[in-house]
């Protein structure tokens, strides 16, 4: 669909200096989804594989991320192949709801409730990223924090348009539970993409 040169807004890697790939197709349909012109995968061009790595290469990024749409949608062996003999890091943003393919650096899991993931991410996820809409997020984000691995980073997330009400939730329970820490889009507030 598009990709840009920006700085990752979230989770373990915000702040670093990320190439987006974001890939046109999703049929979870989340009703707060911050990008649903990326639904319709025939609304966007078909891009070359080895185009899309060449575009990552030339800007000089360590990182690049693949999201969506929902990425998970296809098979991403070639694509990552193509990335990782450039020598730049693969990273993936996924509701993980089919099966993970490619090689991959970073895992970013952010379940969905419209769409039930597949549970071979749970083994795969490095940072699991949940978002906060209302006050029963909280529990069911505690559902999929005992099924990934030890190892894997918790967050928080507001959704964005009801970040003035979750924030202070989400801060108040990061205190009680420090195994989470708070992830902000903070992409969003420098009004970078
Ligand atoms: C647009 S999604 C694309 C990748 C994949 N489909 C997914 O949902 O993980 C990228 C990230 O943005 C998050 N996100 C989408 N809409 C959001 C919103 N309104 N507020 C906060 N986070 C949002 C998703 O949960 C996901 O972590
Ligand atoms: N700057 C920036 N950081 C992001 N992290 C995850 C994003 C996404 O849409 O997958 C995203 C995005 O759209 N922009
Ligand atoms: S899974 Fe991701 S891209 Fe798809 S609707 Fe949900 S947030 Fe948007
Ligand atoms: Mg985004």
């Amino acid at each position: 669909m598009e990709d840009f040169y920006t700085i990752q807004g979230e989770g373990y890697y915000q702040g670093s200096a990320a190439y987006f790939l974001r890939l046109g197709g999703c049929d979870v349909g989340c009703v707060w989804c911050d990008v649903k012109e990326s639904w319709d995968a025939l609304a966007h061009p078909l891009v070359n594989v080895k185009e899309m790595a060449s575009r990552v290469k030339a800007s000089g990024t360590p990182i690049a991320v693949i999201t969506g749409g929902e990425p998970v949608m296809y098979d991403l062996t070639a694509l990552t192949k193509a990335i990782k003999d450039t020598g730049v890091r693969t990273h993936i943003e996924t509701s993980g709801v089919y099966p993970l393919t490619g090689t991959w650096d970073w895992v970013c899991f952010s379940p969905k409730k419209f769409k039930n993931p597949d549970p071979t991410i749970f083994d795969k996820a490095d940072e699991l990223k949940v978002i906060i809409y209302n006050k029963s997020d909280f529990s069911w984000a505690e559902g999929f924090a005992s099924k990934v691995r030890s190892s894997c980073q918790l967050y928080l997330q507001p959704e964005w348009s009801k970040e003035k009400e979750m924030l202070p939730l989400i801060i108040d329970y990061v205190k009680a539970h420090p195994q989470w820490q708070v992830s902000l889009q903070v992409h969003k507030y420098m009004n970078i993409p």
